[in-house]
């Protein structure tokens, strides 16, 4: 343990077995649903589960001691067994919900296109801004894997977030299902357009608009 507290482990840096590419996302993402094989989807329901525990437990001294020890032994594992991003399942299991991304707030893709993407998106204890109500840097961040997405259907190139304007219109529950519809405003050259909603039935609890840029063959 160091002066500060923190662990000594190493940090997990993905290079492993990470090898040159060309930008910073690889135009053939290499998506999978197998990848980590048929129980990948229940251990990360599992790491999910976990982390909303974590994030509402108050455990005894003695239970925080053992928790350590326990979870030094499951790091210890997972160490064994690190890859670099493009290889990963999580991120690439595209039969998962937010491709098994532990990163992303958990959604359900309903219908993906070149026009938008309807999607199904729960936030849970681990996404609590406060008072029961979801953080909005997590709202952000499903509008933009989502809006992502959805740039990435309509061009079929890379691309990466220029802006993300986010207004939060009213309250977003935990524990709720909301539904996510983003769509395409324009296409502009490089330049992708684009505005998306998320609401608790019919009540409109936050709302996007962004724009994405193609990235050119070698832009990271
Ligand atoms: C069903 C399953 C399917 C699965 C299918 C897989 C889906 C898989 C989804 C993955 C989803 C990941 C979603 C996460 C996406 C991130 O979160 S990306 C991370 C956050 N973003 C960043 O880090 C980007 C940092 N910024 C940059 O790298 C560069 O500034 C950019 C954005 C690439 C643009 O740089 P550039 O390529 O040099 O472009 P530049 O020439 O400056 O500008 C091009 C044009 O855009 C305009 N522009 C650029 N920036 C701005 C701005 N901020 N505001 C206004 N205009 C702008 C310029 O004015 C210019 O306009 P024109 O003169 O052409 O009219």
């Amino acid at each position: 343990m160091s002066i500060d507290g923190t662990s000594e482990s190493a940090p997990v840096t993905g290079e492993r077995t990470e090898d040159a590419h060309e930008g910073g996302f690889r135009t053939d993402m290499m998506i999978s649903v197998d990848r980590g094989g048929p129980r990948y989807g229940e251990f990360i329901e599992k790491v999910r589960e976990f982390m909303d525990r974590a994030r509402a437990a108050f455990p005894s001294e003695e239970l925080v001691d053992e928790l350590i020890d326990e979870l030094t032994v499951v790091n210890a594992k997972l160490a064994a067994v690190e890859i670099n991003e493009w290889e990963s399942p999580s991120g690439t299991r595209i039969d998962l919900p937010a491709r098994g991304n532990i990163t992303l707030p958990p959604y359900l893709v309903d219908k993906a296109g070149d026009d938008g993407v309807q999607a199904r998106v729960t936030f849970t204890r681990f996404h609590l801004g406060g008072n029961n109500a979801a953080h909005g840097g997590f709202i952000c961040t499903a509008f933009d894997d989502l809006l992502g997405m959805t740039s990435a259907l309509a061009t079929g190139k890379v691309t990466r977030t220029a802006y993300l304007t986010v207004n939060y219109r009213s309250i977003t529950p935990l524990n709720t299902e909301l539904t996510v519809s983003t769509s395409i405003v324009r296409l502009e050259g490089r330049k992708i357009f684009v505005a998306a909603t998320m609401k608790d039935g019919e009540r409109l609890c936050a709302e996007a608009d962004g724009l994405f840029i193609a990235l050119n063959p070698g832009q990271p």
